[in-house]
């Protein structure tokens, strides 16, 4: 009979896991040596407990499956709060497991060390940023509640949280089964289905909006097969950016409203029909529109639901739901597929001895993966997200709705260790400062990731905002000299052939972590985040 620890990593496995990001600690330690000693899933140890949560988010962003991160009682749970919440927000399905205190040590009548205010204080604040939650204090009740919580991570794409108190760790106890999918009512399907293509057949001009749900369901490809059957564009939202990616023949751009391109906004804004597929109606996805989304030309499909006009079908699943869509799509007139989007991405940089404006960045990788081929790409909040709109769609983990910093380095490792592919990441100066030292934990897993640094020596996203405020002047830290003491390489760019050179002999370089520190002007940023900023004050003028 396998013990409670084997089985929730067996059950993990089955789950979908693949790997597991963590930090132990005295309460998690039992658990850890079986994590180390089973082999059940790969584990990868970081150095601050955010990145833990950051590298287990950009993980199951890439598997479209479960993430997982293991941490000790209080201190290091308390860590990830942020973390989770950013996936809670961006509807990424982590575990989150966390050690805790044994029967005898609660009833011990002391205060715990990482206890805060009482011992189940972890589990109330964790409660609110998971959709739901176990405490692994029974082993005759564990395996059924370990598979009722994965299958909420599965079924929600939002993270969940599994207490494992550390005298629990070797207690004997049966396997996690799988639990069976809670489907559709078969009818409702069938209603609804009818319902969203009727509309769509009879709109004067139609479009399908997708969002990160269509990633964690994994359902990119049939939605392409949707949109070709049909003959409607795709466009992708702000948090969406880099989605189906494999198919730019549907994929008209990004709908970025004011700071975007204009043939995308009318696509959106002149629409009588629009199908929202996994979108997150956020302001960072819609509050510089033009115009407000009119509910009766709208079909929302998002959190197993689905709302068309006033009315909501319940227990909806994306997958069902794309597929009962597809079945009606081909029987009615097909619409001429519109010509993708007039987007322009910038190209050809001149490698000349100038200096580098952020758009440039966006050129010499579009030239880059010209060259060399795409990359999965993660990025943090800040500019470099805005330049990474100007870089054609590639596959991009970014927290684009949620905004929180910190997440671009330990993400871009979460990638590399889940995919087995090299990432190129994209941070800042302020970001990089947060998070970016967990480059020093690739030469112990030999990942050897591309890091573009946009080092303006400011907060530049608070700037744009509020430009008469001196806090946002950051000194220079001379990143680049800090990368060899760390196991990598680094190099200090200052010019645009400089930039090019760099880029080029960072993807020749293996082994190691590149990391290119590209010096940009205080006060400039990319064409996107200007357009942004700009949309946002005249909608903000608008309203006032
Ligand atoms: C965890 C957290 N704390 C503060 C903030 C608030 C913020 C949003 S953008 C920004 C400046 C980012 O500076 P960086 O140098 O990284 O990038 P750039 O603007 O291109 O110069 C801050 C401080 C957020 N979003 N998350
Ligand atoms: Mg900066």
């Amino acid at each position: 009979m396998p013990t409670l620890a084997s089985a929730l990593l067996q059950g993990l496995k089955d789950h979908g896991a693949r790997e597991i990001f963590g930090i132990p600690g005295d309460f998690v330690l039992p658990l850890y040596k079986v994590i180390e000693e089973s082999n059940i899933l790969p584990h990868y140890e970081l150095s601050h407990e955010p990145g833990v949560g950051f590298a287990a988010d950009a993980a199951a962003r890439y598997h479209a499956g479960l993430g997982v991160a293991v941490v000790t009682y209080g201190a290091g749970a308390f860590n990830t709060v942020n973390a989770i919440a950013g996936a809670y927000a961006e509807r990424s399905p982590v575990v989150l497991i966390a050690g805790a205190p044994g029967a005898r040590e609660r009833s011990s009548g002391f205060m715990l060390h990482h206890q805060a205010r009482t011992v189940d204080t972890q589990f109330a604040v964790l409660k609110e940023v998971t959709c739901d939650q176990a405490v692994l204090n029974d082993a005759a009740t564990a395996p059924a509640e370990i598979a009722r919580v994965l299958r909420s991570a599965r079924e929600r794409s939002l993270p969940v949280y599994i207490e494992f108190p550390r005298d629990m760790v070797a207690a004997p106890c049966e396997e996690v089964p799988v639990l069976p999918r809670t489907e559709a009512d078969p009818d409702a399907l069938a209603e609804c289905a009818d319902e969203i293509v009727a509309r769509l057949k009879t709109a004067k001009s139609a479009a399908i909006i997708v969002d990160i749900e269509i990633r964690r369901y994994g359902v990119e490809e049939q939605v392409a097969q949707l949109a070709r059957k049909l003959g409607l564009p795709v466009v992708t939202t702000f948090m969406g950016r880099g989605l189906m990616e494999n198919a730019p023949d549907v994929v008209a751009g990004t709908y970025l409203s004011a700071a975007g391109d204009e043939s995308i906004n009318r696509l959106v804004e002149d629409a009588d029909a629009l199908l929202l597929l996994g979108v997150i109606l956020s302001d960072t996805n819609f509050a510089l529109s033009q115009r407000v989304l009119d509910p009766r030309h709208t079909m929302l499909a998002i959190d197993r639901e689905v709302r068309i006009g006033h009315h909501v079908y319940h227990e909806m699943p994306l997958e069902a739901l794309i597929g009962a869509l597809i079945a009606r799509a081909g029987t009615g007139r097909t619409r001429k597929a519109l010509a993708r989007g007039a987007m322009r991405y910038p190209r050809d940089l001149k490698a000349d001895d100038t200096a580098i404006m952020p758009s440039d960045i966006a050129a010499a990788i579009n030239d880059l993966f010209d060259k060399h081929g795409p990359m999965p790409m993660t990025a943090d909040i800040g500019d470099c997200l805005f330049t990474a709109m100007e870089i054609e769609n590639t596959a991009l983990a970014a927290p684009g709705y949620y905004a929180g910093m910190g997440f671009g380095v330990p993400a871009g490792i979460g990638v590399a260790a889940a995919t087995g592919r090299r990432p190129l990441i994209l941070v800042g100066d302020g970001a990089f400062q947060m998070t970016g030292w967990e480059l020093g934990n690739c030469q112990r897993y030999g990942l050897d990731p591309i890091v573009v640094l946009f080092n303006n020596c400011s907060w530049e996203m608070l700037r744009a905002f509020q430009p008469e405020s001196a806090f946002n002047n950051l000194s220079d830290w001379h990143f680049a000299d800090i990368a060899k003491s760390i196991g990598g390489h680094g190099e200090r760019v200052a010019t645009r052939r400089q930039l090019v050179e760099a880029l080029d002999a960072a993807v020749k370089r293996r082994g190691k972590f590149s990391l290119v520190e590209v010096m940009l002007p205080r006060g400039v940023t990319s064409d996107t985040l200007a357009r942004f900023v700009s949309g946002f004050k005249a909608a903000r003028e608008k309203k006032a």
